[in-house]
């Protein structure tokens, strides 16, 4: 066989391609400083405590859909700091750092994958710019949440993550559950997309089992990943064709929780399903679930809210305003402040119940 007929077999819808650093190589370059290691450890343990019930306190995961200006998101960390500091008697704050959108069908897939927002694809600037942010986050004292969507990239990123998701349109996947079992931080698990929350149960399971599998190791060789399983995946309720945070709704979910032999324990999502994508919603959810807490619901263990410097959302393509989702929707700064607090007030009064 020639060398053209070769390249026809094998790459025959291959365009080109481009050699990328190795993660050990970018850890190399920014590198996790032993006091930022120290906190990633310190916010996990706390991440696993509230989870686990062992904190009383309420997590917020809160920060834009997604990063697309560094600047922006690291002037929004400066501002979320103040609050997470403010508030931390009641609530964990963690930021939302997200780079790796999934989508429906076509979209930009995040700054990982295009950093320059303009379909050149250049990962490795891209791995680049989001190391080097989440260790700006990290050095402001908050911890970070990211989604994983990539099997590659956690080797690139992880190192700094507290707590982590599985997406709705990926909850279902083999290999998310796998890489989720061998996640250091604990999981959340998204219900599907059209509401499904047994898949997301399955998940939890299928991450809580240890599993052998083809991946990369730091070096960026091919390895096999011998996982022991992931005691801290839950489950993150995110609406489907209709909202699922009402209180009916989150009850009925802790009881398929404890029919499957799990902790009864629920992250509530106030975007996505639950808002119907409008921002406006947002504080409208969170008002509900804090009611929730009021009554004294202990299985809400967190809620995630999708926030930025001005609210709404933008496409792609024109002359950008600064602090605005090129995304879905997120609440503006103000409200985020009003619902962080409101969310702080009922996870007092639930503590003192
Ligand atoms: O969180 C962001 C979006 O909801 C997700 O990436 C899917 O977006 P899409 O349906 O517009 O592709
Ligand atoms: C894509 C997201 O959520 P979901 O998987 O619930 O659609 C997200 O949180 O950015």
């Amino acid at each position: 066989m020639t060398i053209p007929e070769v390249q026809r077999v094998s790459d025959h819808r291959i365009e080109s391609v481009v050699p990328l650093m190795s993660p050990a190589l970018l850890h190399h370059e920014l590198p996790l400083t032993h006091e930022l290691s120290a906190s990633v450890l310190e916010s996990r343990r706390q991440v696993e405590d509230v989870l686990n019930g062992r904190d009383p306190r309420l997590m917020v995961v809160v920060g834009p859909c997604s990063v697309h200006d560094p600047i922006a998101a690291a002037e929004y960390a400066d501002r979320l700091r103040d609050q997470a500091e403010r508030l931390s008697d009641d609530l964990l704050i963690v930021m939302r750092v997200y780079f790796e959108k999934p989508r429906s069908t076509v979209g930009w897939k995040g700054l990982i994958n295009d950093p320059a927002l303009d379909g050149t694809g250049d990962v490795s600037k891209g791995l680049r710019v989001a190391r080097a942010l989440l260790l700006q986050v990290l050095e402001r004292g908050l911890p970070v949440a990211v989604e994983f969507l990539d099997p590659i990239t956690p080797q690139y990123i992880a190192d700094t993550v507290a707590w982590g998701a599985i997406g709705a349109r990926t909850v279902e996947s083999q290999v998310h559950r796998q890489l989720a079992s061998g996640l250091s931080m604990p999981i959340g698990m998204k219900n599907r997309p059209d509401g499904s929350i047994g898949t997301a149960i399955d998940a939890i399971n299928a991450a809580a089992a240890k599993h052998v599998f083809p991946g990369i190791d730091v070096s960026g060789t091919p390895a096999i990943m011998h996982t022991t399983g992931n005691p801290d995946a839950h489950l993150v309720l995110r609406g489907g064709k209709g909202p699922n945070y009402s209180a009916e709704d989150v009850n009925a979910s802790l009881t398929l929780l404890h029919e499957a032999g799990l902790p009864e324990r629920v992250v509530v999502d106030c975007s996505h399903g639950n808002s119907n994508k409008d921002h406006l919603r947002q504080p409208i959810v969170a008002d509900d679930i804090a009611g929730q807490l009021e009554a004294g619901q202990h299985g809400i263990r967190g809620v995630m809210l999708e926030s930025f410097l001005v609210p709404g959302r933008q496409d792609l393509g024109g002359d950008l305003t600064y602090g605005q989702s090129v995304t879905d929707a997120c609440m503006g700064w103000d409200p985020t402040v009003e619902v962080l607090e409101r969310l702080a007030a009922a996870s007092a009064k639930r503590r003192a119940s």
